[in-house]
């Protein structure tokens, strides 16, 4: 039976645009790909990209006003949002055409439109015309979820904080993830009064407890009001803003509500439940440990899968597939020990287990030190570092390594290949301190604070 194509592949995002041109550039496949919105898909255009560029631009004030101690005669002006706004979309236009040419350099042929599956070897794409496939890979991401209030139509979500015409007097954040408290960190180093309302006891739920408390401290201190135990009841419009009645009945005025309550795999409409093919509770594509559905020309990476919602492990699942369904070398994609960083203010690096999850598993050591780290040394500033590392008594292998402190996304890329490879605490130690760092107390300390 001839195809139209050997691949064709639903979404240009991470996984997405990766996949279709290794497989187009590395086995000569005829690929397809479709896009509905934009190239470069969530990191791109409404994730990774530009919040990280936002945290980088929220963190000048703190920056400058240091400067000052430091001796330098520092003018602070106010941040022009408009500005700032403009050169982000440039930059994610430039951003965009790099990924349509990635694409086209590899002679993927794409589609602007919205593509859904027709069966197990056709696409039909929106403007109607219908192709075959020898394979498709549905890489179609994911999608904010908004909980049911009334009122809950007023509020934006990380969707469409990159666009706001101007920035809020007061924003309310709702949620305690990833999301919320990386862009409580940004609203409030930028100016904003930020409120961040969550349901639980404490945010950032999963990871090491006391990098939780370090981080909470530090968000406190730097201006951010974090609400435990509160949530949405209602949202009314009232002026230009919103009247925010919360679960304990008090009434709230903001000018922006922003819901960061997780993501929805985009699964529906997409003609998958037609075919048999299983999507759980939340709509999550079901796959085996090749990426691959119940109907075998079919596979799913990425979001849509909802295993582990990160940009490099879209990429990989893109990657292993390619190797699968092209290359005739099946490979799976190892989900363990993927080290993370939230870009919250201070930020946190983090590979491994938590402590207390470690200690429900076996017997362990914890090293830990929270100090103020040289460069505020002599200035009234927040920003207390957490090094820690959980050890197991029997192998003496580093099960987590948790950082807080400026640049721990950077440090856990290093610290995380020692701890994928396996490397003990002796490991640790017998690396020669790297002097005056912060990261030189991950081979410095000697004595466990706690064993478990
Ligand atoms: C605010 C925010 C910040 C983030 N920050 C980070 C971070 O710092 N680090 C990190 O690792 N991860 C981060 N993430 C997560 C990361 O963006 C995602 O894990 C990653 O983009 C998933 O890639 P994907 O290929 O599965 O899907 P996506 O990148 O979402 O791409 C899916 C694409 O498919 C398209 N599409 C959907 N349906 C169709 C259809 N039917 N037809 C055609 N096209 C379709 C969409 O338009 C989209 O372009 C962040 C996410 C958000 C929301
Ligand atoms: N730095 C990064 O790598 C990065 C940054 C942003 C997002 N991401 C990825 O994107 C995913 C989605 O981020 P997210 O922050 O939206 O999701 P999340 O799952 O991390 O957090 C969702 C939060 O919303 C709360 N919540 C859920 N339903 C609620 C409801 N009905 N009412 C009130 N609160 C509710 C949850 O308790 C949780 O605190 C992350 O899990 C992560 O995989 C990664």
């Amino acid at each position: 039976m001839s195809f139209d194509y050997d691949l064709f592949v639903i979404g240009g995002g991470s996984g997405g645009v990766r996949a279709a041109r290794v497989a187009a550039s590395d086995t000569g496949a005829k690929v397809g790909l479709a896009e509905e919105s934009r190239y470069g898909g969530t990191c791109v255009i409404r994730g990774c990209v530009p919040k990280k560029l936002m945290v980088f631009a929220s963190t000048y004030a703190p920056a400058m006003e240091q400067a000052a101690v430091y001796g330098w005669d520092v003018q602070m002006g106010g941040f022009n949002w408009s500005g700032f706004r403009r050169n982000l979309e440039g930059e994610l236009d430039r951003l965009e055409g790099i990924y349509r040419c990635l694409l086209q350099n590899s002679g993927v042929e794409t589609f602007d439109v919205r593509a859904t599956v027709g069966g197990p070897h056709s696409v039909r794409l929106a403007d109607g015309r219908v192709v075959t496939a020898k394979v498709i890979l549905l890489a179609t991401g994911g999608w904010p979820s908004v909980p049911d209030v009334p009122g809950a139509e007023y509020a934006i979500t990380s969707n469409e904080i990159f666009h706001l015409e101007a920035l809020p007097q007061r924003i309310l954040i709702v949620g305690g993830g990833y999301i919320a408290c990386e862009f409580a960190g940004i609203l409030n180093g930028l100016g904003v009064q930020t409120h961040l309302w969550y349901r639980g006891e404490a945010v950032l739920r999963g990871f090491d407890k006391e990098a939780r408390d370090v981080i909470v401290q530090g968000m406190q201190e730097r201006g951010v009001q974090m609400h435990m135990q509160t949530n949405v009841a209602r949202i009314e419009k009232q002026g230009a803003g919103y009247c925010v009645t919360d679960t304990k009945g008090a009434r709230h005025d903001f000018d922006v509500v922003m819901y960061a309550t997780g993501r929805t795999p985009k699964s529906a409409g997409l003609g998958l439940e037609a075919l048999g093919i299983g999507l759980d509770s939340v709509g999550a594509v079901q796959v085996d440990g090749f990426s691959q559905t119940s109907v075998p020309s079919i596979y799913a990476i990425g979001d849509v899968t909802n295993r582990v919602n990160l940009t490099p492990v879209a990429i990989r699942e893109g990657m292993a597939f390619v190797e699968t369904a092209l290359k005739g070398n099946p490979t799976s994609v190892d989900h363990e020990l993927i080290p993370t960083a939230v870009f919250t203010q201070p930020e946190f690096g983090t590979i491994g287990l938590s402590e207390e999850q470690a200690r429900a598993q076996e017997p362990i050591e914890v090293y830990a030190t929270a100090f103020r780290p040289m460069n505020i040394s002599f200035i009234d500033a927040p920003n207390k570092v957490l090094m820690k590392l959980v050890v197991s008594q029997k192998t003496r292998k580093i099960l987590g390594c948790h950082i807080v402190a400026d640049g721990a996304g950077e440090m856990i890329q290093l610290a995380g290949i020692a701890v994928k490879m396996g490397a003990t605490k002796e490991d640790f130690d017998r690396v020669c301190a790297v002097h005056p760092t912060v990261s030189e107390e991950l081979v410095t300390m000697k004595t466990p604070v706690r064993s478990a």
